[in-house]
């Protein structure tokens, strides 16, 4: 076994005192309180063992991450039927693109740029009774951590905002793709993308697609075959137009959030969450792609 505390602990200190780091996102007003200077690396391993550096402990907004959770979520509650209404191609097109959308009848891409992200919340709204409450649950319960909770000031400041994704979930709703009212749907994404985790917590979450469906706890919650496809979703889509250089120069499945969160996984082995809130252009954390790249490079440790 390698030593991934000295890996992670040198990556770190190499990386902390970057000049650049990127910028924090701002079109959500909360989150451009963040600091710049955070920075965390968590891993946890199959084997049991854990390893955790710098900010590993400090709660942040996932965002985007969520959507791979959500997605994991409706494919549990309707498998294969879900395809009828999103795409699996990657878009090479940034997160919140419209005009593909309106071209393809209303048919997104993929489920994890936004307008994809929204069919699978109107999906869960049409699930669940108490769609907020039982979608936390769920998080809860795969995490095994009663402590996760949303971020209602984020919540609130993206709901403020979300024009843009408030177009695309109308435009869903006039292509027939959106079964619920439209505020209904988009509060509950707005409460999803503000649920405040920890880079241990996102790991441990993440477990599930690392283990073919079993989280910590040894729950069995989506298929061994539904854990692959997600994977397999993950690698080609979770970095929008950026998802070719993340496998190119990281080579690991895995999802980014504008709140600055990683999330990258080698299934039968580890689980690993980068936490760095500057963005690159593309909306994902610079230093932490950075991060990720350094250690499957040094640690070789990736599908490839
Ligand atoms: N890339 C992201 O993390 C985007 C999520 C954000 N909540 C949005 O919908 O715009």
């Amino acid at each position: 076994m390698q030593d991934f505390n000295t890996i992670i602990n040198n990556i770190h200190n190499n990386l902390k005192d970057n000049v650049v780091k990127g910028v924090v996102a701002s079109y959500i007003p909360e989150l451009s309180k963040q600091d710049v200077n955070q920075f965390g690396i968590f891993i946890q391993h199959m084997n049991g063992e854990n390893f955790s550096v710098g900010d590993a402990e400090v709660p942040f907004s996932i965002q985007s991450i969520s959507k791979v959770l959500s997605l994991s979520k409706a494919i549990a509650f309707e498998n294969n039927d879900i395809w009828k209404r999103v795409d699996v191609e990657p878009s090479g097109n940034p997160f919140n693109h419209l005009s593909l959308l309106e071209l393809e009848n209303g048919i997104p891409r993929n489920p994890l740029i936004n307008a994809g992200a929204i069919v699978i919340a109107d999906i869960l709204c049409s699930q669940f009774k108490n769609p907020k409450q039982e979608f936390l649950q769920y998080v809860r319960a795969i995490a095994n951590d009663q402590s996760i909770d949303y971020n209602l000031k984020v919540a609130a400041s993206e709901k403020e905002t979300g024009f843009n994704n408030l177009a695309a979930a109308n435009l869903l709703k006039s292509f027939g793709n959106l079964n619920n009212d439209v505020d209904v749907v988009m509060d509950f994404y707005f409460h999803q993308c503000a649920l405040e985790m920890t880079c241990s917590q996102v790991a441990k979450a993440f477990y599930v697609f690392a283990n073919k469906g079993r989280c910590v706890n040894n729950k069995q919650h989506i298929s061994s075959s539904q854990a692959k496809r997600i994977n397999a979703i993950m690698l080609t889509c979770g970095f929008y137009d950026e998802s070719g250089e993340f496998a190119f120069e990281v080579g690991l499945p895995g999802k980014s959030g504008v709140g600055g969160g990683i999330v990258a996984l080698l299934p039968n082995q580890y689980v690993i969450t980068t936490w760095a809130p500057g963005l690159n252009a593309k909306g994902n954390s610079l230093i932490g792609m950075q991060a990720l790249e350094q250690f499957t490079t040094q640690t070789n440790l990736s599908i490839f």
